[in-house]
């Protein structure tokens, strides 16, 4: 079949990639010419392991193809997923649409033969109704243009896999051709068993923030445990790790630390938030502000323990930062817990390095006024402190004792509760971790 997938980011790139794994003819259209010429070279335009092999696999099989110029993405095209992005709001808590308003309107006025149009992006309830009328009215193939939802749900990281492994296929649809034309595209995952969902719009659209909310409050859920297991003198890793063992709880999203970040939890929370004041039901979503509350004191908590890892002040402290990325396996610097705790810290009057094994590029640009070191040992040399917030596993496979010998001070702040604190601290380190006692 062929088709288009319409934004070539973290989402789009991979979908691109992935349909034409599944057989389909697709091409890529995206606003930004950089991106697109990097991506025609078979370059991903950032982190993601195993997309590269697959992409170069796809182009030079003539399955796949990317273009800034619209008319050419969509001509002759059976469906059209959007993926562009739909960030927060500048200075408010509602998603900004304006991506996905300017794509249908651009593209919209290019549908003259009968399509379908997929939604990917992750919206307020409500969007995909109201864009479906507009496609109505902009495209000269009128009602012959569907609209149907179907949301993401691939982790970064794990992009490829998610894309071709789903656990469930959700599509928001009130049109039978529209559901039989997805079944079609995704029939080779149906046949490999992946359950598919038909919903209506609303309730589609609805299974992705609540999704997310769900597991941003699974995380939020053991970092208030966290906060409790400080004060009682608790271990929250053995408190998790025996409530795993439930399995109606399951040990998945239960890890205590730095908390959620990235270009998905944070906005998404607020975002629905947002969506359901406007809808009345603001009382319904009250406990996703504590969430994010709990999630960004995990922050301010994290400065807290460099502080007094560094004696009590970290002015003019040097402070090694090992991670960037919201986590690993991903470059992806958007809301990052890592770097906002690096800024935090030299705000406080640090020196502050900076390393991670990926994310470098986008760190630099996001946070141009930190200092970033070439390797992690570059990195911890002469610091007086040393901060993992991003658990890569470069940074667990580091040796304590070797560290040891490049740092003024051996002491370390676990942002992310991974590394074995018995063998940091039988190499002579003072081991904090958030939500762990002292010692033991
Ligand atoms: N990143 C993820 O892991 C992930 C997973 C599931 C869902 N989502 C959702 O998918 C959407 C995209 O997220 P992302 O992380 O890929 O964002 P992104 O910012 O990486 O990518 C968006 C892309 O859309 C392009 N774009 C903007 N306007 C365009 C237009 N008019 N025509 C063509 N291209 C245009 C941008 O240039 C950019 O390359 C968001 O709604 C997000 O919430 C993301
Ligand atoms: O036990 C945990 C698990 C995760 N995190 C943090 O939570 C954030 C999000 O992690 P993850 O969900 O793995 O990354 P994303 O790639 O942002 O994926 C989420 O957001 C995507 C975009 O909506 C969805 O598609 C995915 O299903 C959803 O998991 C990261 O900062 C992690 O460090 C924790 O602090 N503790």
């Amino acid at each position: 079949m062929r088709m288009t997938v319409v934004g070539t980011g973290y989402l789009g790139a991979t979908h691109a990639a992935c349909m034409a794994e599944l057989g389909h003819q697709v091409v890529g259209l995206d606003t930004d010419q950089a991106k697109i010429e990097r991506l025609t070279a078979g370059e991903v335009p950032f982190y993601e392991p195993g997309l590269a092999e697959l992409m170069q696999r796809q182009i030079i099989a003539g399955r796949l193809e990317f273009t800034t110029d619209p008319a050419r993405a969509v001509a002759g095209s059976q469906v059209v997923f959007l993926c562009v992005g739909t960030p927060q709001k500048h200075g408010e808590y509602a998603a900004d649409l304006s991506q996905l308003h300017g794509a249908t309107d651009t593209l919209a006025p290019l549908l003259d033969q009968p399509c379908l149009v997929v939604g990917k992006s992750t919206v307020p309830v409500g969007t995909a109704a109201a864009l479906a009328e507009r496609i109505r009215q902009l495209a000269p193939a009128g009602a012959d243009v569907e609209l149907a939802w179907n949301p993401e749900f691939l982790r970064e990281g794990h992009a490829v896999d998610d894309t071709l492994r789903p656990d469930r296929l959700v599509i928001g649809t009130a049109s039978g051709q529209a559901e039989k034309t997805l079944r079609e595209v995704y029939a080779p995952l149906l046949d490999a068993g992946v359950p598919l969902l038909v919903t209506d719009f609303a309730t589609s659209e609805l299974v992705k923030t609540a999704a997310n909310a769900f597991l941003a409050t699974k995380i939020s859920f053991i970092n208030a445990m966290a906060e409790v297991c400080e004060a009682a003198g608790a271990d929250v890793s053995q408190l998790s790790a025996a409530l795993a063992y439930d399995p109606r709880i399951g040990g998945r999203f239960l890890n205590a630390g730095l908390g959620f970040g990235g270009g998905c939890l944070p906005k998404d929370i607020r975002a629905f938030m947002a969506r359901a004041g406007e809808l009345g039901a603001d009382q319904a979503l009250t406990f996703l502000r504590e969430v994010d509350e709990i999630n960004m004191r995990r922050r301010v908590r994290t400065v807290d323990l460099a502080r007094e890892q560094a004696g009590g002040s970290l002015l003019g402290r040097r402070v090694a930062v090992l991670g960037a990325a919201f986590k690993p396996e991903s470059d992806d610097v958007r809301d990052s817990p890592a770097l906002h705790v690096a800024a935090a810290v030299q705000l406080a009057g640090a020196h502050v390095r900076v390393y991670d094994p990926q994310a470098m590029a986008n760190a630099k640009r996001t946070f141009p006024g930190l200092s970033y070191a070439g390797s992690a040992q570059q990195a911890v040399e002469g610091a007086h402190v040393v901060l993992l917030l991003t658990e890569w596993q470069e940074f667990l496979d580091l040796d304590p004792a070797g560290l040891g010998s490049l740092v003024a001070e051996r002491r370390v702040v676990d942002g992310r509760s991974c590394l074995d604190a018995d063998r940091w601290r039988a190499a002579g380190w003072t081991y904090r971790a958030l939500g762990r006692p002292r010692q033991g």
